[in-house]
């Protein structure tokens, strides 16, 4: 049975990557996909990972029918076996659904790969479509820390390093900007929830929450 996967997680935990995989692997096999992709940091028509990989893609802009895309390309004769589509936090919720018909009409696999939650730990309209409908949402295996150890689980904004929970919800950027510029950082629930990123841990007084070292 055809499905619509949602492979969610936070910032740089491998989401690309793996899309590139599934990719390579099913055209290694003769198969022929469409990827979407949107306001991927490498530019417009970009899939692209930090592993250094990168494919071209077809740019999910905000009216684009993903669903008729298809339907065009197949009665033109060309082939479709599966779709990819990167970023999809940023999708409308309406090409959320195009993508759900691309599986249910079209009976073709759609993998999705996308953040859940903005730096306010709000969803992306587009993520919250895809909880609503997918048929199964993965978690990543490769687990992003936060500086302190745990598995991260949400992204932060920061602006000097500190973080930010002010301004819009989509601003594309990167991990490990320098300090100056606006960048991300993924947390545990626990130092998003204290605004603390690691340069502000670094430079703060000693949390309250630090057991203290005692040295015999
Ligand atoms: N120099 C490196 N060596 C090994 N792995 C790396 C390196 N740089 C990045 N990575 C891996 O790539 C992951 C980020 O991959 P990417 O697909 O760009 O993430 P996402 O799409 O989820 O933001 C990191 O979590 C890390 O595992
Ligand atoms: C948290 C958050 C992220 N973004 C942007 C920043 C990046 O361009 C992408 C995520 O890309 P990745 O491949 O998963 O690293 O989303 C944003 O616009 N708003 C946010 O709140």
């Amino acid at each position: 049975m055809p499905e619509l996967v949602f492979f969610s997680g936070t910032m740089d935990c491998g989401k690309s990557t793996l899309a590139l995989q599934i990719g390579h692997n099913r055209s290694a096999r003769g198969l022929q996909g469409v990827i979407f992709t949107r306001d991927d940091r490498a530019g417009e028509g970009k899939l692209s990972s930090r592993l250094g990989l990168v494919t071209d893609a077809v740019e999910a802009s905000g009216g684009m029918n993903l669903y008729q895309y298809v339907v065009g390309l197949v009665s033109r004769g060309g082939r479709v076996d599966y779709v990819i589509v990167d970023e999809a936090q940023f999708l409308a919720p309406e090409q959320v659904d195009q993508l759900a018909r691309v599986v249910d009409d079209l009976e073709l696999d759609v993998f999705a790969f996308g953040i859940t939650t903005d730096f306010r730990t709000r969803l992306f309209p587009g993520s919250q479509r895809l909880v609503e409908l997918a048929d199964r949402i993965e978690a990543l295996q490769v687990e992003a820390l936060c500086w302190c150890g745990a598995r991260a689980t949400h992204n932060a904004r920061t602006l000097g390093g500190h973080m930010v929970v002010e301004g819009a919800q989509v601003v594309v950027g990167d991990v490990n900007r320098p300090e100056a510029e606006v960048g991300y950082e993924v947390l545990c629930r626990r130092h998003h929830q204290r605004r603390m990123t690691s340069a502000s841990a670094h430079a703060g007084p000693l949390s309250p929450d630090v057991l203290p070292v005692i040295r015999s």
